[in-house]
């Protein structure tokens, strides 16, 4: 089987980070996406506004939606405080099979689990298999067409409180027109939009912060 590449990512994180240090991690592999093969991962730009919204936020549990090759995840990870946990989702098994290795060479892996199938077949799993009680923070970085259909899915199950944020990857490119929409009208959020660019790319993106206002 020729080797993907995710898992030339993978391989290049490896052979070159250094084996335990979250922050290498995201480094090498900001490196070879952006010198060798592009790939979807937030990246160092669009990185560093995660930063900031997620320490102002301070969460103590996460959920993301979209791992890839949980670039997002060990980013997260190295800021979450003792005792906290990131949860995040992945579809497709082959990313699911690399984001492991490399959540686990960060040296992550106690604070991070990997949920591998369908948001709507495991969000509303999240509190009865999980024992997750209500999220902090989301990061939304999966399908751009069901970011709204998740993001209502959260609601309903009672997962979200007074001030619970969601961040949302690519708002502008690829684009999630109908998240905006719903989250700038429905009157539950209060919304921030953070001008960016496309990992890696001078394609204009954004990143859209919705504070959740509670029912
Ligand atoms: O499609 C994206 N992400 C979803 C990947 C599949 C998620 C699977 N999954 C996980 C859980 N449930 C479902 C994505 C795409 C681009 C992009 C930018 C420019 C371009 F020319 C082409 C593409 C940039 C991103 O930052 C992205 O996030
Ligand atoms: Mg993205």
């Amino acid at each position: 089987m020729a080797q993907s590449k995710e898992q030339r990512i993978l391989e290049f994180v490896q052979e070159n980070a250094v084996k335990g240090d979250p922050q290498s991690v995201v480094e090498h592999i900001d490196k070879y996406c952006s010198q060798k093969e592009w790939a979807m991962n937030v990246g160092d730009e669009k990185g560093l506004i995660l930063d900031k919204v997620f320490k102002e936020t301070n969460p103590t549990t996460v959920l993301e939606l979209g791992t890839y090759c949980g670039y997002s995840a060990i980013r997260m990870a190295r800021l979450l405080k003792k005792g906290s946990r990131l949860l995040t989702v992945e579809m497709q098994p082959e990313h699911a099979a690399v984001a492991k290795p490399m959540i686990e060479f960060a040296g992550v892996q106690d604070k991070v689990q990997i949920l591998e199938g369908a948001t709507e077949t495991i969000i509303p799993s999240l509190k009865t298999k999980y024992e997750v009680d209500q999220v902090d923070f989301v990061f939304i970085d999966h399908f751009k067409n069901f970011y709204t259909s998740d993001t209502k899915l959260l609601e309903k199950c009672g997962l979200l409180k007074k001030g619970s944020v969601l961040l949302a990857d690519n708002v502008v490119y690829p684009g999630a027109p109908d998240f905006l929409e719903y989250v700038r009208t429905s009157g539950h959020y209060d919304c921030t939009n953070y001008p960016s660019h496309v990992e890696y790319s001078d394609k204009l993106d954004a990143m859209e912060k919705a504070v959740f206002k509670g029912n």
